[in-house]
């Protein structure tokens, strides 16, 4: 914790800065509030009402000669390359450095490294790289990222929660334990308000404009108070005055100490203006790096006049998407330059004559940073590394559980509880029902009997498999990002996950089972219709592993679909219904791979159970029918026309073991099988 002399100088210096640049704010009373931890609070009395504006520590953010190379796949360059990978360099020694309450601008042409340099100041995707990157004077360590918000281009987002809803969980799963709740959801309120999005705060997230879902993805990353925010083409899709407003909202984070560095496409002149920094890259490397009203005075000296009333941002773009040879030009001017800026560097005053280039502009550039780290401040005194007893995630495992369960519930029973899915579940019953309609007790009705069993054991099952299959893909963006920033465990998701759509999956086939049951007239013991109801929902649980299993798994979606199929139509054909004479061959190891066999064989053991009084008809499936048409014979007696493998006890068992065995399986895929899209 901070000494209070530091503390002092620090809330004094952090309030002033934020007194004069936000005029209307008037403030009459400071109270300094401390917590544990390094977040400091400052609860101000604004005209009556009560703000608790909190402070995280200043962090300077400095890089020095950073580079990026990737092994790409040859033939991705070159289809006729004999070579298996070529190197291609991403970031080609940038350096830079982004004080605390300064809104820095990377601009350049599409591909030229902005990402790749968001990315890797935020310390991810960092195969590959070379050079420093500090916080303050500390090197990047994981451990930083709780201090450190990254938001990403897209806005990803679990789309039926509401933005207040999406909010609320994230600050539950991101903020520590030691705040309570009540302080987190005020937490929540205030940066609804901060981010402008009350109006649409109860407003499903699907449903809000482009801007809105901007400014949410931006508010869950500032929950957690960071001190740096990266952005990622934060006004892409707006319209300018969207745009506009997402820039004040960043201007005003900066001047609360944060220090803030976003990429964009094409501001317009007012944005532009607004930056206190402005950097500009092409084909990995640094053509500007200053003040945004500098840019056109240095390109000028280059010889490159912007036309007047010419939006310097558009007028800068389109000089560096011109030809490949100014592009040069301009990277090779911005190295002589730089070397001039650095006055560390400048060793020799001759080798000053030997430059090519006009080096008046040096005057406009920033100076890069020396790249040693005694030159490197910590404002604020902070140590952002926590102490090796702190836990890497903000609260416990349970809460998580808890948490992510209660998220899990409410996403799966909005998707899963639609009138639409109520009147198909009630539809495929009453088909079903109307198939089998209250069949006799009779010797003929056996093989319907078992064709409803197989049914039933089959198509919930199936639907299921897909549903499972597909519930990675549509998460995994929103996972990643979440976990990727440090908010959970996997096992907490994943179980999380199993445990809350469980009970849901089970709603709708319970109701589907009631009514085609009934309406079939199949064995009327209750305990038998829970029995083979047990069965059913076995069964679902072992498809839906099966299919998070593929789902996890296989990274293309096509792919999945295409094993899914596969993979149930074989285990259908399998599975002791449709072909009662496999091939030796197969049949030796087919049908026990099947779980469809499994839940079939047992629900067949238990429709015939009971010793129920069967009519005869003409002996073709029973044969102490032959010679007694008009008598009866005992239910168990049918199961002698089928091929039944294991016992109703250890049918349960495999199908139990199936479930947990994909499960697990599933976890792991989704814990070590490289999912991401490659991208650097
Ligand atoms: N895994 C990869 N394999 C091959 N090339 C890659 C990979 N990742 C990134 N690149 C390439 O690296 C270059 C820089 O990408 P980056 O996303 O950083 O550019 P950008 O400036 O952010 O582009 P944009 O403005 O279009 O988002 C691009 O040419 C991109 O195609």
């Amino acid at each position: 914790m901070p000494s209070s002399q530091v503390v002092n100088s620090y809330v004094n210096e952090g309030f002033k800065d934020t007194a004069q640049k936000t005029d209307s704010y008037p403030q009459k009373e400071h109270i300094i509030k401390m917590r544990d931890g390094d977040t400091l609070q400052i609860e101000m009395s604004v005209d009556g009402a009560q703000t608790v504006a909190p402070l995280s520590p200043r962090i300077t953010v400095t890089f020095h000669n950073v580079s990026k190379v990737i092994n790409v796949p040859a033939k991705m360059i070159d289809p006729s390359s004999k070579e298996r990978f070529i190197e291609r360099k991403l970031l080609d020694q940038v350096s830079g450095q982004i004080q605390p309450g300064q809104l820095a601008a990377l601009m350049g042409p599409s591909g030229c490294g902005k990402t790749t340099l968001l990315n890797t100041l935020a310390g991810r995707a960092l195969n590959g790289v070379t050079g420093n990157v500090w916080f303050n004077n500390q090197s990047y360590e994981r451990s930083m990222k709780r201090k450190l918000a990254y938001v990403l281009q897209q806005d990803s987002f679990f789309e039926q929660l509401t933005v207040k809803q999406q909010l609320t969980y994230t600050c539950l799963l991101r903020l520590p334990n030691h705040l309570s709740k009540k302080d987190k959801l005020t937490q929540v309120e205030q940066i609804i308000d901060q981010l402008r999005i009350r109006g649409c705060a109860n407003t499903p997230i699907k449903l809000i404009s482009g801007g809105e879902k901007k400014r949410v993805n931006i508010g869950t990353e500032l929950l957690t108070n960071p001190s740096v925010i990266f952005l990622d083409e934060p006004t892409s899709g707006l319209d300018s005055t969207s745009a506009v407003a997402l820039i004040d909202v960043l201007r005003e984070l900066a001047m609360q100490g944060k220090t803030i560095v976003t990429s964009i496409h094409q501001p317009s002149s007012q944005i532009f203006q607004s930056f206190d920094q402005f950097i500009l890259l092409a084909d990995g490397k640094t053509i500007f790096m200053g003040k945004p009203s500098d840019a056109l005075l240095y390109f000028a000296t280059l010889g490159h006049h912007s036309p007047p009333q010419y939006n310097p941002a558009d007028y800068v773009m389109d000089l560096v998407n011109q030809d490949m040879k100014i592009r040069e030009e301009l990277k090779e001017a911005y190295l002589q330059n730089k070397i001039n800026t650095n006055v560390k560097t400048i060793s020799n005053q001759l080798q000053q004559q030997q430059y090519q280039y006009s080096t008046v502009g040096r005057q406009y550039l920033l100076a890069e940073p020396s790249g040693d780290v005694a030159d490197l401040t910590n404002l604020d005194n902070v140590n952002l590394i926590p102490a090796k007893h702190e836990s890497k995630w903000p609260i416990g495992f349970l809460p998580q559980l808890l948490i992510l369960t209660s998220r899990a519930f409410r996403l799966s029973g909005k998707t899963q509880f639609t009138r639409l899915s109520f009147i198909q579940v009630i539809c495929i019953s009453v088909i079903t029902g109307l198939c089998w309609l209250r069949m006799d007790f009779a010797e003929n009705t056996i093989p319907d009997r078992s064709s409803f069993t197989f049914f039933i054991m089959a198509f919930w099952p199936l639907e299921t498999l897909f549903s499972g299959l597909l519930s990675f893909p549509s998460e995994r963006g929103v996972i990643e990002k979440e976990r990727a920033s440090g908010s959970y465990r996997l096992s907490s998701y994943f179980l999380a996950k199993s445990l809350a759509e469980a009970p849901l999956k089970f709603i709708l086939p319970t109701l589907y089972f009631i009514i085609a049951y009934w309406m079939a007239n199949m064995n009327n013991n209750f305990g038998i219709f829970l029995a083979i109801h047990g069965f059913q929902l076995l069964s679902i649980l072992v498809a839906e592993s099966l299919g998070l299993f593929l789902g996890a798994t296989l990274k293309n979606l096509e792919h999945g679909i295409t094993a899914a199929t596969i993979l149930l139509m074989s285990l259908m054909l399998v599975g002791g219904f449709y072909v009662r004479n496999l091939p030796h061959w197969l049949g030796v190891w087919g049908k026990w791979v099947s779980f469809f066999k499994y839940s079939y064989d047992a629900c067949l053991q238990l429709q015939f159970s009971g010793r129920h009084h069967y009519k005869c008809v003409d002996g073709t499936y029973v044969p102490s029918c032959r010679n007694n048409p008009n008598g009866t014979f005992v239910s168990d007696e049918a199961l002698q026309y089928f091929d039944i493998g294991l016992n109703v006890g250890l049918n349960f068992l495999v199908l139990f073991g199936m479930f947990v065995g994909f499960r697990f399986l599933a976890y792991l895929s989704l814990r070590f099988v490289n999912n991401n899209s490659g991208r650097t």
